[in-house]
C-alpha cells in the first residue's frame, strides 16, 4: 500500500495563520467547518466561501467571516446574494463551474476544503490538486469518478490530499509513525444506517424520512440516503483504494452500530490500529484544517465507561447489495465507477422524490452497470461525458419504469 503521493507530507507556502477556502459551506460538513474556525480564529482564516443555492445562509456566513470571494451556482443567485450582503462590505462574487475552480485555485488560499456533493464537485477538486494545494477532501465521489488523475495530479503538483471522510481521517491518523512501513488491512467501519436491523421484507416499503434519519450522524441528504442503503460504505472502498494505494481485497468493512472507532489499520504483525472518537464531523475537519497540530473542538469528551458496549458484526449483502455492486465496479475497469456513482446520484435523488422504491435504487443501479461496457477514460473529458450519459440514461429507465 502506497501513501497517494504527498498525501503525509502537505508544505505550506506560508507558515502561521493559514487561510481557507470551503466549496460547500453551506452544507453539513461546510457549516462543521466553520464551527471549527470560529473556535480557532488564531490558526484559521477564511478567504473564500461557496455555496450553490442556499444564499440566505451564505449571506450570514459571509457576514460573520468576511471572505474576499463568495462562490454561487448562477447569476441569479449572485444577484439574490449582492441584495443579502451587509452595507461596505464588497467581496468578489464568482460565479459558477468557473468561479468554484478560481476559488479552487486561488493563490491567497493556503488550504482548499472541497465539501460539495456529488460528481459537481470532481471538476474544483481535481483544479485544486493540478495546482498543487493543500486539498482538504470531503468529496468523495471526486475521488470515486477520477482517482487515478488525482494520484498523477498529486504526483505532478506536489499536492497534498488530507482525507475529511471519518472513516479515511481515522487510517490516515493509524498510519502515523508507520510510513513506509506496510500495513497489510484497512478495515473501514459502517454504522449499518438506519435499516441495519429490519429484514429484507421491511426494507421493501420504507420511506424517504426513514432514510434520512441517520442513527448517529447529521449530515446531508445524499450521503444520509447512502449511508441507509450502505452504498456510502462502497464508494468509501474506492475512495480507500486510491487514497492509499490499496487493492481492493486489502479493504474490508465491519459493521459497528456505534460509529465510536472510525476504522482500523492491520499491519503485519497482526497488530490492528483504530481510531476512536465521539461521532461528530469536526474531529476529522479539524484534524485536517490544523495537521499536524490538533486544534481546540471542545466537544463532549468520548467517555467509553459510559458507552459501554461497543460492537461489531458482518455486513449483510443480500439487504445491502450496494456494497457489493461498488466492488463489482472498481473491479469491472476505469468506466464502471463513473456509472456507479452517476447512477447512483440519479436513483438517490429519484427516492427522495418519491420517484422510485428503496430497493429501486440498488436496482437500477446494477442495470445501468450491466448494460455499460468498458471503457478507457484517457482523460476527465471521458469521465464527465460518461457521467453526463449515465444520468441521462438513468432517468430515462426511471421514466419508462424499468428499474
Ligand atoms: N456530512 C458528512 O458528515 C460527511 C460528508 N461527506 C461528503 O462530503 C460532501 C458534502 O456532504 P454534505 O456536507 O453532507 O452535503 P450537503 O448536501 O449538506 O451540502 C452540499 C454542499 O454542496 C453544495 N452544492 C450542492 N449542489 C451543488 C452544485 N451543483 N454545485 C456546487 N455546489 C453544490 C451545497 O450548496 P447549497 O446548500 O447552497 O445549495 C452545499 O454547500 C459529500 O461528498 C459527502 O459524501 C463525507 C463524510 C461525512
Ligand atoms: C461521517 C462519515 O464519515 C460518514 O461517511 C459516515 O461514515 C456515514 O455513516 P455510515 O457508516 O452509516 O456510512
Ligand atoms: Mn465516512
Amino acid at each position: 500500500m502506497k501513501y497517494i503521493s504527498g498525501l503525509s507530507s502537505p508544505v505550506f507556502d506560508r507558515p502561521g495563520q493559514r487561510s481557507l477556502a470551503i466549496l460547500g459551506s453551506t452544507g453539513s460538513i461546510g457549516t462543521s467547518a466553520l464551527k471549527v474556525v470560529a473556535k480557532n480564529r488564531d490558526d484559521l482564516n477564511v478567504v473564500a466561501l461557496a455555496g450553490a443555492r442556499n444564499m440566505e445562509l451564505l449571506a450570514r456566513q459571509a457576514e460573520i467571516f468576511r471572505p474576499k470571494y463568495l462562490g454561487v451556482l448562477n447569476e441569479e443567485k449572485a444577484d439574490e446574494l449582492s441584495v443579502l450582503l451587509p452595507a461596505g462590505y464588497n467581496p468578489r462574487i464568482l460565479v459558477g463551474q468557473e468561479g468554484y475552480t478560481a476559488m479552487a485555485t486561488l493563490p491567497e488560499a493556503d488550504l482548499i476544503l472541497a465539501a460539495q456533493v456529488g460528481a459537481a464537485g470532481l471538476v474544483p477538486a481535481l483544479a485544486a490538486a493540478e495546482a498543487g494545494k493543500v486539498l482538504c477532501l470531503a468529496n468523495k465521489e471526486a475521488l470515486v469518478l477520477a482517482g487515478d488523475l488525482f494520484r498523477s495530479a498529486c504526483r505532478t503538483s506536489g499536492a497534498a490530499i488530507l482525507p475529511v471522510d471519518s472513516e479515511h481521517n481515522a487510517l490516515f491518523q493509524a498510519f502515523a509513525g508507520h510510513e513506509g512501513r506496510q500495513a497489510c488491512r484497512l478495515i473501514l467501519t459502517a454504522s449499518g444506517g438506519p435499516f441495519r436491523t429490519r429484514s429484507l421484507q421491511e426494507i421493501q416499503a420504507v420511506t424517504p424520512a426513514q432514510a434520512l434519519r441517520h442513527p448517529n450522524w447529521s449530515m446531508g441528504a445524499k450521503i444520509s440516503i447512502d449511508s441507509a442503503t450502505m452504498m456510502n460504505k462502497g464508494l468509501e472502498i474506492i475512495e480507500a483504494v486510491h487514497l492509499y494505494g490499496a487493492s481492493l481485497d486489502e479493504v474490508d468493512v465491519v459493521v459497528h452500530p456505534q460509529s465510536i472507532v472510525h476504522s482500523l489499520v492491520e499491519y503485519e504483525d497482526g497488530s490492528q490500529l483504530a481510531h476512536l472518537g465521539m461521532p461528530d464531523m469536526e474531529i476529522p475537519i479539524g484534524y485536517c484544517l490544523g495537521y499536524p497540530k490538533r486544534l481546540h473542538i471542545g466537544l463532549e469528551r468520548l467517555d467509553l465507561a459510559r458507552i459501554g458496549t461497543l460492537t461489531f458484526e458482518a455486513p449483510d449483502p443480500l439487504r445491502f447489495p450496494c456494497l457489493n455492486l461498488a466492488r463489482e465496479a472498481l473491479s469491472a475497469g476505469p468506466s464502471h465507477p463513473v456509472v456507479l456513482n452517476a447512477a447512483n446520484e440519479i436513483a438517490v435523488q429519484a427516492f427522495l422524490d418519491g420517484r422510485i422504491s428503496f430497493p429501486g435504487i440498488a436496482r437500477l443501479i446494477e442495470m445501468m452497470l450491466g448494460k455499460h461496457s468498458l471503457t478507457l477514460m484517457h482523460d476527465l473529458g471521458d469521465i464527465l461525458d460518461l457521467d453526463a450519459q449515465t444520468r441521462t440514461r438513468s432517468e430515462e429507465a426511471i421514466g419508462k419504469g424499468e428499474w
